[in-house]
């Protein structure tokens, strides 16, 4: 979901916050890319979990951006939206969005477009069930 215009304000369900401490920097001190991916992959699945009612696993990431670093001490915000549903799978459009420590400013930081497909315990794919 490319936009033309700068958001001012999330879209999608809050789906999960947490703080970025020091453990998740890198080397130059910055927050680490694959931190904040992890933490938009654990809300976009809680998110398809409750969709599919069950097991899902991550089959597609497209369309990451990292529009802004994440600071040390920001509260981190993860939005989930889904978007398109198929036979087996489903895409959510995920934002992070921070609140600065410093300044208490708010920020989109990233997003992405996150596809999951409903598993089997055996993890074969199976077909999404009606939605509620
Ligand atoms: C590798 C890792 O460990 S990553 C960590 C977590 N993820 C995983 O472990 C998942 C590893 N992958 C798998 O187990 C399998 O690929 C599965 C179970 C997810 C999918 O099984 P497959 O039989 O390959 O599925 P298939 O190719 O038919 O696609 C299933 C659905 O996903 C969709 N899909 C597949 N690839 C993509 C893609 N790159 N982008 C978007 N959608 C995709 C298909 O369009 C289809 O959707 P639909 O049924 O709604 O029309």
């Amino acid at each position: 979901m490319t936009k033309t215009t700068p958001q001012t304000a999330p879209e999608g369900d809050l789906t999960l916050q947490t703080v970025a401490f020091p453990k998740d920097t890198n080397s130059g001190g910055d927050i680490f890319g694959g931190w904040v991916i992890s933490q938009m992959d654990i809300a976009a699945g809680t998110t398809a979990q409750q969709r599919a009612k069950g097991r899902v696993a991550t089959v597609a990431i497209e369309a990451m951006r990292f529009h802004a670093p994440i600071l040390v001490g920001d509260l981190v915000s993860v939005y989930t939206q889904v978007v398109k549903t198929g036979r087996t799978s489903l895409t959510m459009h995920v934002e992070t969005w921070v609140r600065r420590q410093r300044t208490a400013e708010l920020e989109l930081v990233t997003e992405g477009d996150f596809t999951f497909v409903a598993i089997q315990d055996s993890g074969v794919k199976r077909p999404l069930p009606p939605p509620n």
